[in-house]
């Protein structure tokens, strides 16, 4: 019988958001594997190694001289001794030779140090997915191993029923919620502030959220102490808004 919680579904992954920024990760193999995970980990924002024999892919290339602040390159095979590093984060290996990778994962194992190797799901502590991105919003779609090709046209189908506008109106949701976090900074506030927030999320449209301007944005906070959220028309054209009460909990009521 079910039960009151949700049901627990075993034999999928936890999907996280890995943070990487400024830290090091190793990439080994200079191919198209390489260069598609390479773009992943600048859009990370990590600091990367990468270990492979000339000729890299001209992508790789490319980044080399557009980050090269980032990325650096060591231009010959794994050797044992590039996992010494103590400060590696993760290791991400796409070369074509599957004794090679199946000794880099072995040493990884041994040093703790999570890795990835291409297209060899027993060899991976997480796979990557098909990801769409627009701006801050990041959509990951994993089968579990069952289908990346199919992985790759379910995220292209979510991404065209996505409102074109919805990266930019996320974006302004981010700095509303930081100009909030200035003026109601203390932890007391929280369930008022997450509530408020999500009132405004639920309220305004998509495009209104885009189209809110730093006036707005300042006129909108000043609703904050009040505990009440304008539309974008009362807002601008100075109707009131209704008030909703808040009770202590998390949840909301209205009084009208
Ligand atoms: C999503 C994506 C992300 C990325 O890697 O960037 C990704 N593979 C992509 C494409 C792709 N890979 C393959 C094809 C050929 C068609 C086909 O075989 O279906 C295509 C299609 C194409 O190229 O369009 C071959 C393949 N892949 C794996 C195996 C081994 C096996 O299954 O045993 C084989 C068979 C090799 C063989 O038969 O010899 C394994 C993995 N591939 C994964 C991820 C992980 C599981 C993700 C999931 O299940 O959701 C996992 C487990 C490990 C990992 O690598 O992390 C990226 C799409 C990016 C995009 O377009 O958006
Ligand atoms: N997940 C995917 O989307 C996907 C798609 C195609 C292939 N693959 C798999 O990923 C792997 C790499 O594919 P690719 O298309 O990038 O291959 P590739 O042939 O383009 O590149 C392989 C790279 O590995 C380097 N290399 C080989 N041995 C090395 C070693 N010991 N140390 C360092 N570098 C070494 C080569 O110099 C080359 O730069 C293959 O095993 C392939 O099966 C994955």
């Amino acid at each position: 019988m079910a039960g009151p919680y949700p049901e627990v579904q075993g034999g999928g992954s936890l999907i996280l958001a890995w943070q990487v920024r400024n830290r090091r990760v190793l990439v080994v193999g200079g191919g198209d594997v390489a260069a598609g995970r390479i773009l992943n980990l600048l859009n990370a924002d990590a600091l990367l190694t990468i270990i492979a024999p000339l000729p890299l892919h001209p992508e790789i290339q490319y980044r080399l001289t557009t980050h090269a602040s980032r990325v650096a390159h060591i231009p010959r095979k794994f050797e044992p001794s590039d996992l010494d590093d103590p400060s590696i984060a993760m290791v991400l290996t796409a070369v074509d030779d599957p004794e090679a990778s199946t000794r880099i994962y072995t040493l990884c194992k041994e040093k703790r140090i999570p890795v990835n190797v291409a297209d060899v799901p027993p060899e991976c502590d997480f796979y990557f997915g098909s990801t769409h991105r627009d701006g801050p919003l990041q959509i990951m779609v994993s089968t579990n191993g069952n289908g990346p090709k199919l992985a790759s046209l379910v995220r292209k189908q979510i991404a065209r029923s996505l409102p074109p506008n919805i990266g930019d109106a996320i974006a302004k949701v981010g700095q509303l919620r930081k100009k909030l976090r200035r003026i109601a900074p203390t932890q007391q506030e929280g369930p008022k502030r997450m509530q408020w927030m999500s009132k405004v999320c639920e309220t305004w449209s998509f495009q209104e959220l885009c189209d809110m301007t730093d006036e707005d944005m300042e006129a909108l906070l000043g609703f904050y102490g009040p505990n009440a959220v304008p539309s974008l028309q009362q807002l601008r054209y100075g109707e009131q808004p209704d008030t909703f009460g808040y009770d202590g909990s998390f949840g909301w009521s209205c009084v009208i």
